[in-house]
């Protein structure tokens, strides 16, 4: 028997407004949630800062009974999370960080087979587990099991960049309930990443009963520039300085300040990120600029999770001292700062979809924001020592896609005869061209970018000798 529908009448408008404090939806945004509560499977591939969340989140509050939201990240779910319960939905969390009372009081909610949890957020992890499961099965029976939802749905897949295992054995949840919708979302995946998320589920199996929205990656506010350095130059720390402090200056100006003064911003209030790849640089980055009188913050793994809380929530409200975070990958997937004015990569990242998430933290408000990434030839060999050594998490992944995604990267980076946000379009499979408004290195100035990397890169030849001398070998960057 199917399960009950909301009718076609309901005001989502209204909803919009009352629920979730916003005045009208975005594009597609309408479009996707009417398939959802149609009750058909649906896949969103939509840029970083879309808006996907809310795809499945207003259903969820339409909708009668739960909704599973499966999450790769805690960060992530209990940022969705506390912005549900502030607009007044009753969701949750399961995961590792609940405490006793919670995780009682939300099995008992379960139990009931009628809960008043609206939105579930968990691991993949737990859907594996016999117990969960049965509190699922249980739901399902009664009819109360309304959407399982699969956030950056890319983690399914080997040829994706951040392969998780667990997520793979979500295809239960189709076999298990082939009558409860899917909803898979996820800004970076290329072509074969969206089949194996398709095959996984079984989505389109039945065309009539599934609706797919791919829509562009591009996003035009971003700034996008590649700075071309070498270990001889040494130069990040002077170039990146210099950059910043010039937008100190300018905002230092007499009519801008005076602005700044009656919107009670600080001139420094430029947040930013800054993504390292090693622990010891991200500590030694942010010390360095904070004794230049930077308000910088590091951000990695090994610190508390008290400390990190403590540096997300006041870099999050733009107190003084925490207008930078310096920060390993640990932290990317899941930040919804609104005004992250830039994103730098010190060094180059590991992957093509990674380098593009990270940077999609910028701009997140439609404003223009800058992206910078320092590329060296060294670092790319350092990189690609890892990347071809790396085994991940889990012990799976796909070695091949894996490479190619950060050769890809490196082609991308060393790339002088294009516009920037073409090259990630093409790199996502899309066919339309999008328009770049001076918005990347190329459009602003193409021969000023071919002259910087002539003059930047260290030569083939010099890499090729230290390389054969093993320099670049050995991994010494830990996350
Ligand atoms: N219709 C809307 N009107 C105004 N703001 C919106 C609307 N829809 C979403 N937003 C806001 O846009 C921001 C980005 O939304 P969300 O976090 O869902 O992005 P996303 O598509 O999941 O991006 P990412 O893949 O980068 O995580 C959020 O702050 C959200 O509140």
């Amino acid at each position: 028997m199917p399960l009950l529908r909301t009718d076609s009448f309901t005001d989502i408008d209204f909803t919009l407004r009352r629920q979730f404090n916003k005045d009208a939806f975005r594009p597609n945004q309408r479009e996707i949630i009417l398939a959802a509560l149609a009750g058909h499977d649906v896949f969103v591939q939509a840029a970083t800062s879309f808006g996907k969340s809310l795809c499945f989140q207003l259903p969820a509050v339409i909708n009668p009974g739960i909704t599973i939201v499966v999450s790769p990240l805690l960060s992530l779910m209990m940022n969705q999370v506390e912005a549900l319960r502030a607009a007044k939905v009753d969701a949750r969390t399961l995961n590792g960080n609940t405490t006793m009372a919670e995780r009682d009081y939300i099995h008992q909610d379960l139990a009931t087979g009628h809960p008043l949890t609206r939105l579930l957020y968990v691991t993949p992890e737990l859907c594996s587990g016999d117990f969960f499961r049965r509190k699922l099965k249980l739901l399902h029976e009664r009819k109360q099991l309304m959407r399982i939802v699969i956030d950056e749905a890319h983690c399914i897949s080997e040829w994706g960049h951040d392969f998780r295992k667990d997520f793979k054995k979500l295809s239960w949840f189709r076999e298990s309930f082939p009558d409860v919708p899917i909803m898979c979302l996820t800004a970076t995946a290329n072509d074969q990443v969206r089949q194996d998320i398709l095959s996984t589920f079984g989505l389109g199996k039945n065309p009539s009963n599934f609706r797919m929205f791919a829509t562009t990656a591009h996003r035009p506010n971003l700034h996008l520039e590649v700075r071309f350095t070498s270990d001889e130059a040494n130069d990040r720390y002077d170039d990146f300085v210099t950059w910043l402090k010039g937008v100190y200056d300018r905002r230092n100006a007499e009519d801008r300040k005076a602005e700044l003064e009656a919107a009670r911003e600080r001139v420094e209030s430029v947040p930013g990120i800054i993504y390292t790849v090693s622990r010891d640089e991200c500590e030694s980055l942010a010390a360095a600029l904070r004794t230049d009188g930077i308000g910088a913050r590091p951000f990695h793994a090994k610190l508390s999770n008290q400390a990190k809380e403590e540096t997300l929530a006041r870099w999050i409200a733009n107190e003084p001292g925490y207008d930078i975070i310096v920060a390993t990958t640990a932290f990317g997937m899941g930040i919804d700062k609104e005004n992250v004015r830039f994103v730098v990569h010190w060094r180059l990242p590991k992957s093509f979809e990674g380098y593009y998430q990270e940077a999609g933290r910028a701009g997140r408000d439609g404003k223009a924001s800058y992206c910078f990434l320092y590329y060296s030839r060294e670092d790319r060999d350092r990189v690609c020592s890892l990347v071809t050594r790396d085994v991940p998490r889990d012990g799976g992944g796909n070695k091949k896609a894996r490479v190619e995604s950060f050769k890809r990267l490196v082609a991308y980076c060393e790339d002088t005869s294009g516009c920037r946000h073409v090259a990630i379009c093409k790199y996502f499979g899309e066919a339309q061209v999008p328009e770049c408004d001076y918005a990347c290195d190329w459009h602003k100035d193409p021969q000023a970018l071919k002259k910087s990397m002539s003059r930047g890169l260290a030569s083939e030849e010099w890499i090729s000798t230290q390389r054969e001398e093993g320099v670049y070998d050995y991994a010494y960057w830990s996350e």
